[in-house]
């Protein structure tokens, strides 16, 4: 309510506001310090270029909503918003502090100490409970969104990618939507499943403690897509015991019980604020005391980080390490969400082994790299996890399959004039064209001027064009732009392609878009043989059950992760192609291969089978050496950390996982003979044709 009274003082008009300095500066929108004349009050005005924001505009009308209808003090909310030409203006508290990522950045590289992060936490937390209680999901915790003000009062920003878990007609729980920022992102909300909930807030809450413990996120050195893989493969990241000695063992556990890759093992926001850990939780006074102290103004500090990045980018030629640093970069600046670029996914996914059928990377390779991730991937931790995961890691096509079909859509799906498409489509106005007395009723009256209008036409057209479902679907990808010979990175809704636009005004449109962007997403073989596989044996087998296919008006959706849907009708000739050349990998006769029009069909299927049973003999000899290992290990020692790794009966665990992996690559031998013999019989068939 008060802050309804205050929102009404700000006025919707740019001229009623100095800009001073810049303060931020995220993907989207570039944020200053500013003054606001007539009520003499410093604000922070994020600034957001409409015309650079491609087709993000989702995301920011998603954005401004939820900034006008929360209301709790550890959330920061804007006083008001309009539009300023091609700009959008957010106005909001100014937090003089800054992001808990830059505090840390100037004067905590190696992380805060304990009962500074506990009343960090604490706040983030409550905002968190009071998020989920209104059915939001945040989406983007880490401590770059966490904001301070000089008195020392925390408050959780950037809604930027928060989704409302209601606004759906039918008021599904569990999101389809592929955002957030790799380092933090929950595994489920990349792998796309099963949809997600508020669960993927608590696995960001966790890596964000981390990133409070040490300065910084773990695996933030990787480009994005490794950072991908190494969450879904690894074990999940943690407080090691010995590194981590510092903290206690409350801590650890907090980390621990957040960090847990099945969402429904982790507590709600609730239940984990009565956590013990919280007991170290000091005071507002104590945190300004503690941090704050002696801090160089806001905007000091970021020139500061800024020319730091400059140095970065001199340094920065050619090469992986250049890429690692760009991410390190952009990490300095706490900068979020998807900044892929194909260069990194390609180079991402020439990074799989094809030679030897495995997808995943070897979580002790990447120890090695680095001794910081060294705590997160701790021995207890891979060896338990590896087992938990060797049902359920993704074959390698997957990955391609998403790199193919990312780049499908990056090079097909950005308007090219988005304010004119802007406008256009959801009627973009200047502030002074507003009715000031157009409200919304889910909205109190004096907040926000792009405003309800504007967002219930956005509403509207959204919904006279493509389905709701379609639509939280819609993925929001950060490319890359090349701008004076370095990167910069801009944000943008990748929408799926059956809503690949909101500027394609009906289903006639988007049909017809379709046919003139044959996006081929249905390149890959391993989905045949899911759709062939699902109808035998899913049911028995929690890896084919996990991707059953669905029924769809178009065909039978073979899968369907996230945006990515390819139905079992629209075999692309790429495939063939690819089916083609890829054909010598399995020994299959080429000619025959390309001249029959079932093979390319059949081939990645072969492949596929190939590819799996390779995995899973490694899989079978890496468990192998670890029971021999493990039998070492309960030999050797009477102390140490992995109690949970020795014993008889954990070895006759592991013994009847290997027999049962075993069964699996007889099963897959059998299935590759067969399906072999009857490749050979209709390419003989064919020929004899
Ligand atoms: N109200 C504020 N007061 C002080 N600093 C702020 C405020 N809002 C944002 N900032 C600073 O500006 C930076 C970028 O802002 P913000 O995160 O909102 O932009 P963005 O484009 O949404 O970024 P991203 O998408 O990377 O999260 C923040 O990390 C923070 O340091």
């Amino acid at each position: 309510m008060e802050h309804a009274l205050i929102s009404r003082r700000f006025p919707t008009d740019p001229n009623e506001y100095k800009l001073y300095e810049e303060i931020g500066e995220g993907v989207s929108a570039t944020v200053y310090r500013a003054l606001c004349v007539p009520v003499d009050i410093l604000v922070a005005i994020k600034v957001l270029d409409l015309e650079k924001c491609n087709n993000d505009l989702d995301g920011i009308r998603r954005e401004v909503q939820t900034m006008s209808l929360i209301d709790h003090p550890n959330l920061l909310r804007a006083y008001c918003s309009f539009t300023n030409g091609h700009q959008l203006w957010v106005v909001m508290p100014y937090m003089a502090a800054g992001s808990a990522l830059h505090i840390m950045k100037t004067s905590f590289p190696e992380g805060f100490d304990e009962p500074v992060i506990a009343t960090l936490l604490r706040e983030v937390l409550k905002a968190l409970v009071y998020l989920h209680s209104q059915g939001h999901i945040h989406r983007d915790v880490k401590a770059g969104n966490i904001l301070i003000d000089t008195n020392g009062a925390v408050k959780l920003a950037d809604f930027g990618v928060s989704a409302c878990m209601f606004d759906t007609g039918n008021r599904q729980r569990a999101r389809n939507t592929f955002v957030g920022t790799p380092c933090w992102m929950a595994p489920e909300v990349m792998q796309q499943l099963h949809g997600y909930d508020y669960k993927a807030d608590i696995w960001s809450f966790g890596i964000t403690a981390l990133e409070l413990a040490h300065g910084h996120a773990p695996f933030s050195k990787y480009p994005p897509m490794k950072v991908l893989l190494m969450t879904l493969q690894n074990a999940p990241p943690g407080l090691d015991y010995e590194r981590d000695k510092r903290f206690s063992k409350s801590f650890k556990d907090l980390v621990a019980t957040c960090l847990v890759k099945d969402p429904r093992k982790r507590p709600p926001s609730e239940k984990l604020l009565k956590h013990s850990f919280f007991k170290h939780a000091r005071s507002a006074e104590y945190l300004a005391r503690s941090i704050l102290d002696g801090l160089p103004p806001l905007g000091e500090r970021f020139r500061e980080l800024k020319s730091k990045e400059a140095e970065l980018l001199l340094n920065n030629k050619l090469g992986q390490e250049s890429k690692e640093q760009l991410s390190q970069k952009e990490y300095i600046r706490g900068i979020s969400g998807w900044n892929f670029n194909l260069e990194d996914l390609k180079n991402a996914a020439a990074l799989i082994d094809s030679s030897n059928g495995t997808c995943y990377l070897d979580v002790r390779e990447n120890k090695v790299k680095d001794d910081s991730q060294d705590a997160y991937n701790a021995p207890e931790h891979i060896y338990q996890e590896r087992l938990n995961h060797v049902a359920s890691r993704r074959p390698e096509e997957d990955e391609i399959q998403e790199v193919e079909a990312l780049n499908d859509a990056l090079s097909s799906s950005f308007p090219s004039r988005p304010l004119e498409a802007l406008k256009s489509c959801f009627d973009v106005c200047g502030a002074d064209d507003l009715d000031p007395t157009a409200t919304d009723s889910r909205v109190q009256p004096s907040v926000g001027t792009l405003p309800f209008e504007q967002l219930q036409k956005i509403e509207h057209c959204k919904s006279a064009n493509c389905n709701g479902e379609s639509l939280e679907r819609s993925v929001s990808v950060r490319t890359n732009l090349v701008t004076s010979g370095y990167h910069r990175h801009s944000s943008g809704s990748l929408i799926p392609e059956q809503v690949l636009s909101p500027y394609l005004s009906s289903d006639l449109e988007r049909d017809g878009f379709r046919q003139k962007n044959p996006s081929s997403r249905n390149r890959s073989g391993p989905l045949l043989f899911r759709q062939m596989k699902d109808s035998r044996t899913h049911q028995s087998d929690p890896f084919l059950r996990a991707v059953a296919p669905e029924e769809s008006s178009e065909g039978k959706i073979i899968r369907r992760r996230g945006r990515f849907q390819v139905t079992s009708d629209s075999i692309s000739q790429k495939v063939a192609a690819s089916a083609c050349s890829s054909s010598n990998r399995i020994n299959l006769p080429i000619e025959a291969a390309c001249s029959n029009p079932k093979l390319p069909a059949i081939l990645p299927t072969l492949q596929f089978l190939m590819q799996q049973n390779t995995m899973q003999k490694e899989v079978l000899s890496r468990l192998i050496s670890s029971i021999e290992e493990t039998s070492d290990d309960s030999e050797a020692s009477t102390s140490g950390s992995y109690q949970s790794s020795g014993g008889p009966a954990r070895e006759k665990e592991l013994h009847s996982y290997v027999l049962q992996l075993q069964r699996s690559v007889t099963e897959l031998d059998e299935e590759v003979q067969r399906l072999k013999l009857q490749n050979n019989q209709s390419g003989l068939y064919h020929c004899k044709l």
